[in-house]
C-alpha cells in the first residue's frame, strides 16, 4: 500500500541536493567578494541589482563591479564597507542547489556567525593568503565544529596578492592542519583562490598551474556530506494547543525537531509521562500518514490527555532525557559576562525555565582548543560550563540532535540573547519530579463542555495536581456578580482569576463560553 505521506516527494528529491554552507573567518577575507562571484557568475542575480550595483560600483568604488556589494545588501553596509548580519543568499547550478549563510567577520559579530552557521553542515572558511591564520579564523572554526558542522572547505584567498605562490599556500594549509587536528571535522579541502580574479573560483586558475585539485565550485557541487538532521529519534515540541478545529477538536501544533511520526504510533508526553497513540497528523494541505523533520503539523492523540506548550512527544520506547542539570559548551555572545549563580532564562525547544551557571568547568583557548581555567565567560569566549535548572527539561545531546541537544541563554533584565549552548552531558531527574515540576496552568473548556471540563479537573485532582474548577454558574454566583456575562469585563475578570490562582502554582480548569482566548 502506498502510504499517503507529505505530497512534496519532488520536494524531498529536491532537499537531497540542497547543501547548506556558511562562511567564516577574518574582517576583510573575501567572503562577500566570494559569494558575490558565485552568484554573478552561477546567473543568480537580478537583472536591476545587477545593474544598481554595476552603477555604484563605478560611482563609488573605482571598479567595474564589486562583488562584495551583491551580499552586501544593507545601505548601512556598503557605508561603511563591512558586513553586519547574516545574509542568506540563495544559487543554484544544474548539480545542486545552495543556501549559503554569509557570517560576518568581525570579533564582535561571533553571535551571527553562530547563528549562520548553525544550520549549516558545511563551512567555508577563507583566509587572507597574505595574513594566514588568524585567531578569528580558529575561532570561527572552532564554533563550527562545536555546532556540529563535519565538513570544512579552505579557501586561500587573495592568492594574487602573494604572486600565487604554491610555498604561501602549502604553509597556510600545514599551519591549518595543525589547529584543525583538535577539531573533530571528517573533511578538509584546501583551495588556493582569488575571489576578486576569478582563480579557482568557477574555472580553474591559469595562474596556478601547480594546483591539481578541484575548484571552489566543482568541489561545492560534488562533497558528500551528512544533512545533520537527526530522522531516527521523534522529537516533537509543542508550540501552542490548538482546539478550534471543529467539535472536540484537541491538536498539538509544532514542528518536528527530528524523526518521523507515523499515524498510529506510540508516544509518550514529557513531563507528564502520559501515553497514547497519534490518531491524526493535520496538515494545512490535509491529513497525512506519516510526517518527519523539520514539518510543521498538528498531532491528534486518541487519549485527552493534559499538554501545554514546552511539553515535549516522543515515542515511548525512545525517549529523551528528563534532565535537571547540564554540562554544555557555550558560546558566550553578550558584553555584559556570565554571572555565576545569577538566575538566566534557558530556551530550550519550545520551553523556557530559569536556570543558572554554577561552575566553569573549563575555557577553550581558541588558538589551540586547549583548555584553561575561567571563572566565568565573557563576549566570545567559549567554554565548557554545568547549567542549574530550576525545573526539567527533555533533551538529547548534541552530537546526537541538534535541536533537542541546544539552547540559547536569555538575560532576563535586558532580554539579550547572551549564549548559545549544545548540550554534552546531562543528570536526570526522576520521572516524579519532572511531574511534580510541571507548572500550573489554565485548562480552557467551552460553556458546553461542561461534562468533559469536569473530568478533567477529576483526574487531575486524582493525580495530585492542585487545581480549581470554575464554571460561568459558579462566576455569576462569586466573582463576576452583576456584570454582564458578554462584557468584556467579564472575560477580563476570568483571565485575571487564572492569572492570580496559577501564580500561586494552582492550576485553572475554566469552563465559560466567555474567555479571552
Ligand atoms: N586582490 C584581491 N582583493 C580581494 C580579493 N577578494 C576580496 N578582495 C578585496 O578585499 C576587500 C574585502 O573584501 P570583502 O569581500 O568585503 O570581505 P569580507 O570578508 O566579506 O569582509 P566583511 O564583510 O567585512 O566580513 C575588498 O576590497 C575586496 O575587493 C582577492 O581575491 N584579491
Amino acid at each position: 500500500m502506498l502510504l499517503k505521506g507529505p505530497d512534496s516527494l519532488i520536494e524531498q528529491n529536491q532537499n537531497i541536493d540542497l547543501l547548506r554552507f556558511a562562511t567564516a573567518g577574518s574582517v576583510d577575507d573575501g567572503k562577500s567578494t566570494l559569494i558575490g562571484r558565485l552568484l554573478y557568475d552561477s546567473k543568480s542575480i537580478f537583472e536591476d541589482q545587477l545593474n544598481s550595483i554595476k552603477t555604484f560600483s563605478k560611482t563609488h568604488r573605482n571598479q567595474e563591479i564589486d562583488y562584495s556589494l551583491v551580499t552586501d545588501g544593507l545601505k548601512s553596509e556598503r557605508e561603511q564597507g563591512i558586513t553586519i548580519d547574516v545574509a542568506y543568499r540563495f544559487f543554484s547550478t544544474p548539480k545542486r542547489r545552495f543556501i549559503i549563510a554569509d557570517t560576518p567577520g568581525h570579533e564582535q559579530y561571533t553571535k551571527n556567525m553562530a547563528t549562520g552557521a548553525s544550520n549549516a553542515s558545511l563551512a567555508l572558511i577563507l583566509i587572507d593568503a597574505r595574513n594566514g591564520v588568524v585567531t578569528q579564523t580558529k575561532r570561527h572554526s572552532f564554533i563550527s565544529s562545536l555546532l556540529g558542522i563535519r565538513n570544512f572547505v579552505v579557501a586561500v584567498n587573495k592568492m594574487d596578492l602573494v604572486d600565487y605562490s604554491e610555498e604561501v599556500f602549502e604553509n597556510i594549509v600545514s599551519e591549518f592542519n595543525a589547529f584543525a587536528d583538535k577539531l573533530s571535522e571528517e573533511s578538509i579541502y584546501y583551495i588556493p583562490i582569488s575571489a576578486l580574479k576569478g582563480d579557482n573560483v568557477i574555472e580553474r586558475s591559469e595562474n596556478m598551474p601547480w594546483y591539481k585539485g578541484s575548484t571552489l565550485l566543482d568541489y561545492l557541487e560534488n562533497v558528500n556530506v551528512s544533512g545533520g538532521r537527526n530522522l531516527t529519534d521523534f522529537r516533537f515540541p509543542v508550540q501552542y494547543v490548538n482546539w478550534g478545529g471543529g467539535d472536540d477538536f484537541r491538536g498539538y501544533c509544532g514542528t518536528i525537531a527530528s524523526g518521523v511520526v507515523h499515524k498510529g504510533d506510540k508516544v509518550r508526553v514529557l513531563p507528564s509521562g502520559k501515553t497514547s497513540h497519534i490518531s491524526r497528523i493535520v496538515t494545512y494541505d490535509g491529513d497525512l500518514d506519516y510526517a518527519f523533520a523539520p514539518m510543521a503539523v498538528t498531532l491528534c492523540l486518541e487519549d485527552d490527555i493534559d499538554i501545554s506548550r514546552g511539553d515535549l512527544i516522543a515515542k515511548v520506547d525512545d525517549l529523551p532525557a528528563i534532565a535537571g542539570s547540564l554540562e554544555a559548551n557555550i558560546v558566550w555572545m553578550d558584553s555584559a559576562p556570565m554571572e555565576i549563580g545569577k538566575d538566566y532564562l534557558i530556551k530550550h525547544t519550545t520551553s523556557m525555565v530559569k536556570g543558572n551557571f554554577g561552575e566553569v568547568l573549563h575555557e577553550f583557548d581558541p588558538d589551540d582548543i586547549s583548555m584553561r581555567s575561567s571563572k566565568f565567560l565573557s563576549l566570545n569566549e567559549i567554554g565548557k560550563v554545568k547549567v542549574e535548572l530550576k525545573k526539567p527539561i527533555f533533551p538529547d545531546i548534541y552530537s546526537e540532535n541538534k535541536f533537542t541537544g541546544s539552547f540559547i541563554v536569555i538575560d532576563p533584565l535586558t532580554n539579550q540573547t547572551a549564549a548559545a549552548g549544545m548540550i554534552s552531558k546531562y543528570h536526570q531527574v526522576s520521572p516524579d519530579k519532572a511531574c511534580k515540576a510541571v507548572k500550573a496552568r489554565v485548562i480552557r473548556y467551552p460553556g458546553d463542555k461542561k461534562e468533559e471540563a469536569q473530568a478533567d479537573y477529576d483526574r487531575l485532582s486524582m493525580h495530585g495536581t492542585h487545581c480549581i474548577y470554575v464554571d460561568d454558574d459558579l462566576l455569576q454566583e462569586t466573582l463576576c456578580k452583576g456584570i454582564p456575562a458578554d462584557s468584556e469585563q467579564y472575560s477580563e475578570a476570568i483571565e485575571d482569576l487564572c492569572k492570580i490562582v496559577t501564580r500561586s502554582g494552582v492550576s485553572v480548569v475554566v469552563c465559560s463560553d466567555h474567555l479571552n482566548s
